[in-house]
């Protein structure tokens, strides 16, 4: 199921602004007839310094992208690279390395460790990986997400807002290459959800990072760079400095398209009719999931 330019591909991808690709992203769960495609060979090149939207209907394969573009899920045909280093294949203890040396992760579940002060959750995976924290990075990013005078707060003394700046802090901390971000502002009313995509864009601006998020709003999706659309596991469309309404009506046409169709749900499996074949010439991709604890705390 991969496709030309994943047979292609051979070992190394050509990093010079990507930080991550895929080439043939085929992820398909169960066997026989119970088999989902919920990733068709999808093409995708997540750009440096970018910051880069995940949008699609449900099950349409944002999480599944996400997990594979961060290593946290194997897959089932074709290629992906963070940075120049092609990730599938890796051994399990080189991925965990990778991940957690690279990439940095926010999920909805702030996942913070209640007993833990704001400051020792920020460096938490940090301090388990033996790194030294480069302080003039780490005082930046608590400068930068203001939390300056809650450092010694414990999540409880925090506000929702709050506590998400944290784990904002916690995928900064280290300076990784990439941050996936699923579904950040999904627990937050609307003002801390805004203060948090305002962070997120301030790492990409100020702080040059690059930043891939999952997400179901397109008020969210209006704060990334470029928004790339997913449907029945393929990339049908992206759209470039995207505005919530662009996006909304964009989102519209999913809707219209299933009820014109079938009626019936977006689930894996399928094309949409009259869209694009799944190859993306542009950036990013990814998606989301509860996530847990572990993927942040990764341990060597
Ligand atoms: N572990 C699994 N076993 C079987 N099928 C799965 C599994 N994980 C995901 N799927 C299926 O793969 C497809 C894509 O799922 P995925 O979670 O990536 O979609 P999504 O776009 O993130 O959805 P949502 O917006 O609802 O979170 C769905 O049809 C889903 O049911």
């Amino acid at each position: 199921m991969s496709t030309p330019a994943a047979e292609h591909a051979v070992g190394r991808a050509e990093a010079d602004g990507i930080a991550a690709r895929a080439r043939g992203l085929t992820k398909a769960y169960g066997s026989g007839e119970t088999t989902v495609l919920a990733l068709d060979s999808v093409d995708v090149d997540i750009m440096r310094g970018r910051f880069t939207a995940v949008m699609g209907p449900s099950g349409s394969g944002k999480s599944t992208l996400m997990h594979c573009l961060a290593g946290l899920d194997t897959v089932s045909a074709g290629q992906v690279w963070l940075g120049d280093t092609e990730i599938t294949g890796l051994k399990d203890r080189e991925l965990t390395r990778l991940r957690r040396d690279r990439i940095g992760f926010m999920f909805q579940s702030f996942n913070l460790i209640p007993t833990l002060n704001a400051a020792e959750n920020i460096t938490l995976p940090m301090d388990i990986a033996g790194q030294r924290p480069d302080q003039k990075w780490l005082d930046q990013v608590i400068d930068t997400l203001g939390l300056r005078d809650r450092l010694k707060h414990r999540p409880a003394q925090l506000s929702g807002g709050q506590q998400q700046r944290v784990a904002c802090a916690r995928a900064l901390a280290s300076r990784p290459e990439l941050i996936f971000a699923d579904e950040p502002t999904g627990n937050l009313d609307s003002r801390a959800g805004l203060e948090v995509l305002g962070f997120l864009r301030e790492a990409v601006d100020d702080l040059g990072q690059t930043v891939v998020m999952v997400t179901h709003d397109p008020g969210a999706a209006a704060h990334s760079d470029l928004v790339l659309f997913l449907g029945d596991g393929r990339i049908v469309d992206e759209m470039e400095r995207p505005t919530a309404e662009a996006v909304l009506e964009r989102m519209k046409r999913f809707d219209t398209i299933r009820v014109t169709f079938d009626g019936g749900g977006a689930g894996a499996g399928g094309a949409i009719p009259g869209e694009g074949s799944g190859a993306s010439s542009g950036s990013g991709a990814m998606a989301p999931d509860g996530g847990s604890g572990d993927v942040t705390l990764d341990k060597d």
